[in-house]
């Protein structure tokens, strides 16, 4: 284990079961569509990785960077890289490694929506519910987790620690 790390919350293992069981649902719940699975750079990697293995439908893959900023009114979001493709009309699965505030996907998912795209849904491999500033859910959770700093399987802190095989707690003396 990282010495950096409290304690770990899921294994590779785990993580890999849980991916299974995902994908199962996405099967079924997509068989009849065509989707477009967004990953959103750069934390979802690792998971959309593993997730995607077990996902039997067609689907195809593009990529979004964005960073929101919180003003004193309103809420600014920059788009460092862009989809590559256009949404209209198209069902989209927006791929995350964590849901904590909401403030992402609820920027984003906005933006979709507006584009013209049939149906905009999540999948992300951990949700901090006690996180949560905006109401926003996702269809598909891995797994609910404390109200902790984690890291790992794509999560970093300061850009470090994103190639560890599982989800740790980061230890408060390492940010505090
Ligand atoms: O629900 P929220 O409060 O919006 O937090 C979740 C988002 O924050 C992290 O991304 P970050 O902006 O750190 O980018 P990264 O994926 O490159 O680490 C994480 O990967 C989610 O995208
Ligand atoms: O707990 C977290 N860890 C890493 N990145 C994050 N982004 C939002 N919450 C987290
Ligand atoms: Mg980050």
């Amino acid at each position: 284990m990282h010495k950096d790390v409290k304690e770990i919350l899921y294994t590779q293992q785990q993580i890999t079961e849980k991916c299974q069981e995902l994908a199962t649902m996405i099967n079924h719940d997509y068989h009849d569509k065509e989707v477009i699975l967004v990953g959103l750079l750069k934390g979802s990697v690792p998971f959309l990785a593993e997730l995607s293995k077990y996902i039997e439908i067609d689907v195809t893959f593009d990529y979004m960077d964005v960073s929101s900023y919180e003003g004193v009114e309103s809420r600014t979001i920059t788009i460092k890289k862009d989809l590559d493709q256009d949404v209209k009309g198209k069902d989209i699965l927006l791929v995350e490694d964590i849901l904590d505030t909401g403030k992402t996907l609820t920027t984003v998912k906005a933006m979709l929506e507006e584009r013209g795209a049939t149906s905009v849904e999540i999948v992300t491999m951990l949700d901090k519910k006690e996180g949560r500033t905006y109401p926003i859910e996702a269809k598909y959770v891995g797994f609910e987790i404390p109200n902790a700093f984690v890291i790992g399987y794509g999560l970093d802190f300061n850009e470090k620690y994103r190639q560890l095989p599982y989800v740790g707690i980061l230890k408060e003396e390492c940010y505090q």
